[in-house]
């Protein structure tokens, strides 16, 4: 402690040192368990072990020799997937530490789910088997130019000729093209196309069509079918080994039954059928993606907080007024007060994420029995957790740039790249903004329904309080005092509840529900956050009460999840004050806290962050190095940009000789 303190501690292996807890049991409670450990721990030493896995040049790769590297990468996982017999979970997990955007994401991650979804018993026995076997690549065709948002706006249509039992899918303008949908540009063969159904004349909105796109014998386009990538993204390397892709239909036939029909079906004489069953089911890939983007957004975040924790306890500045040793920066306190909410909440991120799996699982296990009273929540929380988790990661990526100094600016950092491959997750799978606008509607409907007397249940059960929540104080009288649990939950429970209720009341005032609602969407966005950071806040503490072995683990997630508590509400307390939910002596006793907190946490941080257990290959990191090694590994990284290929760089002879040794001079020197 004393040598953590007086900054003597100059390399990670002391830093390990001062841990009070038991790093080992914390992997288990990071990854869910023993078992989870092992596997991941395996998978991510296979691929860092494996040659073609390689990822150190990356960002020094030309589009299209990244873009071939990605198809090399993806083949060769697949080939270790085969040849070592690797379960789902386990090729999952490669698929993951291989750790390069690429077609089979959206393969796996949205196309095969798509035909389970939403495909009947004898689609999903014809079509997913051949997809299992890669025997064809499919992608998820939904965004056009003109349209992602609203998906019933899009133009894409799908009419159906009785005479001949097809479908004839066609583009009608230029706005209706496809365009976004990862693996379409190069790389799928298939696509689940969303287009307008029309039959009998009638139109009858959007439904899924598996369509064929490129020939499965030499991979050029079907007649009919104009398509390719959409160009240069974001970023250097980062998201650009993904062939996002434009698509463009000229009446191409599809048999009847490539209709995904388990929702609805059309008849071989062209009658539109609906099954007894929630439209928004047509939606479901949609909710299972946003909520495996829950858990990414934990992944996303502790890799950038892993690295920014060890550099800064291997990078010191500025000594003691002795002249003695310098001062590890991670000793400053602006230092831990930017980086440790980031550290915890990519504990907080971990839990939700882990819950909102348990809650996926579940709501489809009552789909299943036709029970779909749930759909509403699952969609409000997917769509509220995806927005508040990514927003605040991709912004806490650019805050552990910042807390690396200018080496976080170095691509060799790992931090530039991931916060370019990470940010559109802000806008992919529905725009942040958006959703939570979604979740704004249902909070809205149940603040309506509790005048009827209904009690809300699940995640809105608090509002059920009504009559307690808008009028109670907060009993918080020290600093100490926000330690209590109940004292945090109750403060966030009134705030979110108050500011929902305020926003009803608002809107009642408006001449319509919808003016109402459009006008205090800037109002209803900061509501529906609230009410998220409470599910997260709350989903934490129910994870602190479950069974958490291991010597002083209970005790660091306890302090964590209070730092992520107090940190969200220092950082809202304009919300908690305007709503009457404590006093300001009482917010500055939390931001009290907070700095006790945090000084808890320093002797920890660097055990903290190698419990998330990651290689140095996912890292990518000279930065987050697990031997805090960096300036020697700095140095040599620099050697291998090609600009340092030569010592004469190219051009000198065309445009820096003739400068340097030019007759020409300015007529007034
Ligand atoms: C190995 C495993 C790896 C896993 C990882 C895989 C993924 C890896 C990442 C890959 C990278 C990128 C992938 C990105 C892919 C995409 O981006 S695909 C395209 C995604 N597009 C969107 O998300 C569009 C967003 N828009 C919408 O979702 C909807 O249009 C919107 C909800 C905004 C509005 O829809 P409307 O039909 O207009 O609906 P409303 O009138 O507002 O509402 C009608 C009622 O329906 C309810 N609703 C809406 N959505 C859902 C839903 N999903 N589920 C359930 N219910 C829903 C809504 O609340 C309304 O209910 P009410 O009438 O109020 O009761
Ligand atoms: C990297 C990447 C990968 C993608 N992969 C796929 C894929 O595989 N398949 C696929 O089909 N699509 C894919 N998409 C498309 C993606 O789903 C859409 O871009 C996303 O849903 C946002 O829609 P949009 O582009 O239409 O944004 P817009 O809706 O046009 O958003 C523009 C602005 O308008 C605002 N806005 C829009 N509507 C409202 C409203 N009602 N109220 C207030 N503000 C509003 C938004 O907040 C935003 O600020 C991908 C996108 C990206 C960036």
């Amino acid at each position: 402690m004393a040598a953590v303190d007086g900054g003597e501690v100059d390399h990670l292996a002391g830093e390990r040192a001062t841990a009070h807890f038991d790093v080992d049991a914390m992997k288990v409670a990071w990854a869910g368990s023993r078992h989870a450990v092992e596997v991941n721990d395996r998978m991510a030493r296979l691929v860092a072990s494996d040659p073609v896995f390689r990822k150190d040049t990356r960002t020094m790769l030309s589009r299209k020799e990244l873009f071939k590297d990605t198809l090399k990468k993806a083949a060769h996982a697949w080939k270790r997937i085969v040849e070592l017999r690797l379960t789902e979970e386990e090729a999952n997990l490669l698929r993951l530490y291989v750790d390069q955007p690429g077609y089979v994401d959206l393969h796996w991650g949205m196309f095969v789910p798509a035909i389970k979804g939403q495909g009947t018993e004898e689609q999903q026995k014809k079509w997913v088997p051949m997809a299992y076997k890669f025997q064809i690549i499919g992608c998820y065709a939904q965004t056009e130019l003109g349209h992602g948002s609203n998906v019933q706006g899009l133009e894409t249509t799908a009419t159906f000729d009785p005479n001949t039992d097809e479908f004839v899918v066609h583009s009608p303008t230029l706005t209706s093209s496809k365009w976004w949908p990862g693996g379409l540009g190069k790389a799928s063969t298939h696509a689940v196309v969303y287009a307008r159904l029309i039959t009998q004349g009638k139109d009858y909105g959007i439904h899924g069509f598996i369509v064929q796109l490129r020939s499965l014998d030499d991979h050029s386009p079907l007649p009919g079918i104009t398509l390719g990538d959409i160009g240069g993204k974001f970023g250097s390397g980062a998201y650009n080994s993904m062939d996002n892709g434009v698509l463009r239909f000229d009446h191409v036939r599809i048999p009847r039954d490539q209709m995904l029909m388990r929702l609805s079906q059309v008849t071989r004489e062209g009658k539109y059928v609906h099954s007894d069953v929630p439209k928004q089911l047509l939606y479901g890939t949609m909710v299972y993606v946003r909520q495996t983007i829950v858990a990414d957004a934990s992944k996303a975040l502790s890799r950038a907080v892993c690295i920014a924790v060890r550099y800064s306890a291997i990078r010191k500045q500025f000594g003691s007024q002795a002249g003695g040793p310098e001062t590890q920066v991670l000793n400053y306190k602006t230092q831990q007060s930017r980086l440790f909410p980031l550290l915890a909440s990519a504990y907080a991120y971990r839990f939700v994420g882990e819950w909102l799996k348990w809650l996926y699982t579940d709501v489809m296990q009552k789909l299943e029995a036709k029970d779909y009273s749930t759909l509403p929540e699952a969609h409000a929380c997917t769509a509220g957790l995806k927005s508040v988790t990514t927003s605040a990661t991709a912004d806490a990526i650019e805050e552990c740039r910042k807390l690396c100094g200018g080496h976080g600016y170095l691509n060799s950092s790992g931090l530039p790249e991931l916060f370019a491959v990470y940010v559109p997750a802000c806008t992919y799978e529905g725009d942040n903004v958006v959703l939570l606008l979604q979740v704004a509607r249902f909070l809205m409907k149940t603040v309506s329904q509790l005048a009827s007397g209904k009690q809300p249940v699940g995640t809105t059960a608090y509002m059920g309080n009504i009559q307690y929540l808008m009028q109670c104080k907060s009993a918080v009288n020290t600093a100490g005092d926000w330690l209590n649990p109940a004292a945090i939950k109750e403060v966030f429970e009134a705030r979110a509840l108050r500011m929902a209720v305020n926003c009803a009341q608002n809107i009642s005032k408006a001449p319509s529900q919808e003016e109402g609602f459009s006008e205090l969407s800037p109002d209803l966005l900061e509501s529906a956050v609230a009410h998220v950071q409470l599910i997260i806040v709350t989903k934490f503490f129910e994870k602190l009460q479950q069974d958490i072995i291991g010597h002083g683990v209970k005790e660091q997630l306890q302090n964590l999840c209070n730092i992520y508590a107090l940190f969200l509400l220092h950082k809202h307390l304009g919300d908690f004050l305007s709503t009457g939910c404590i006093t300001p002596k009482q917010g500055a006793l939390a931001n009290e806290q907070l700095g006790r907190l945090y000084a808890q946490v320093r002797p920890n941080a660097v055990a903290l962050v190698d419990a998330f257990d990651y290689t140095d290959h996912y890292l990518s990191s000279v930065l987050g190095r697990y031997d805090g090694d960096v300036y020697p590994a700095l140095y040599a990284e620099a050697w291998k940009d090609p600009l340092n290929e030569t010592v004469i760089p190219d051009g000198y002879q065309e445009h820096l000789r003739p400068l340097l040794k030019q007759q020409l001079k300015f007529s007034r020197l």
